[in-house]
């Protein structure tokens, strides 16, 4: 069947060189979906043998990509140009590049391939990847994978640094935040699996509310906010903290720190 389907064309062939933290999380992701085909590449064996039951074939052969109707390369970005040095694409094939700092014209002036750059997160493990997408090289077919695994928005290279803050950074951002609310709850006295499910759910509902609910942040946050009840008080002293500046001090810091990543891979 999945033969027919190769064959037919029904099913795009996705190699994704880099199996670690980010690739990984991608095979993850699209063993959930119908109609990929997936061969993970790594140098790394035990990074093959963590992705081998969720791929169709592994392998350390980076030449295998060749077969791949799109190829993603999720190796970190210091090791980006070997990998391209090594590849032999054609310009019929799609090269997706997830490293953080690196310019789509750098990739593109080292591939025959067409190549788009994506800001992804790890969230793709769950189908619920935040993805940012550079306009230019973008395809229906890339359009569909990142569609297949979470929501994405399609944005000029320039906003590439803020992005990689805000969604590729952000789980981590987001992580924090949870920690902090569950260290509360085990503090007050929840055993600390309780603390997590509980602090865990509770930012996965905010989260899918915003997404899916018409009204705004502060109209949201005053249905929460029952007059004279618990939450106002919550909310005055959140208001009078400095966890606004926190949050946007990370951001920043995150941004800063893609620029300067950036500033090695100019285009050529
Ligand atoms: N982690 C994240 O949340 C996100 C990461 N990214 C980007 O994704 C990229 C990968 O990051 P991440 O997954 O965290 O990194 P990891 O180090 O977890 O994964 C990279 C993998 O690539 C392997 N590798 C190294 N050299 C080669 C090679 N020549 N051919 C094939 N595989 C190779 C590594 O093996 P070994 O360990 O042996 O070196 C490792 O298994 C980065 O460019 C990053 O900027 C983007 C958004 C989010
Ligand atoms: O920390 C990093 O550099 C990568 C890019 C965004 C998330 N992880």
């Amino acid at each position: 069947m999945l033969l027919n389907a190769l064959s037919q064309g029904t099913m795009t062939r996705v190699s994704v060189i880099g199996c670690g933290n980010m690739g990984g999380a991608l095979i993850r992701g699209l063993r959930s979906v119908d109609g990929y085909h997936v061969t993970a590449i790594d140098l790394d064996p035990a990074a093959l043998v963590a992705v081998e039951s969720f791929a169709e074939e592994t392998t350390d052969d980076a030449s295998a990509a060749r077969e791949a109707d799109i190829v993603v390369i999720a190796v970190k970005p210091s090791i980006v140009e070997s990998v391209l040095a090594d590849l032999d694409l054609r310009a019929d094939q799609t090269l997706v590049t997830f490293a953080a700092g690196v310019s789509r014209g750098f990739v593109a002036a080292r591939t025959d391939a067409s190549v788009v750059r994506v800001m992804p997160n790890l969230a793709a493990e769950t189908g619920n990847m935040a993805a940012a997408v550079t306009e230019e090289g973008l395809t229906d077919e890339v359009r569909d994978l990142l569609g297949a695994v979470g929501e994405y928005a399609e944005v000029d290279e320039s906003l590439m640094d803020i992005a990689t803050a805000v969604n590729g950074s952000g789980p981590a951002f987001a992580f924090y935040l949870i920690d902090a609310m569950k260290t509360a709850g085990i503090d007050g006295g929840l055993e600390p699996e309780q603390a997590e499910r509980l602090a865990a759910q509770t930012f996965k509902g905010a989260a899918e509310t915003v997404l899916r609910d018409d009204r705004t942040v502060d109209e949201l946050i005053d249905a929460v906010c029952s007059p004279k009840g618990t939450t106002i008080e919550g909310m005055k002293a959140l208001r009078e903290s400095d966890a606004d500046d926190g949050v946007v001090e990370a951001v920043v810091a995150a941004e800063r720190r893609s620029r300067e990543l950036a500033e090695a891979f100019t285009d050529e």
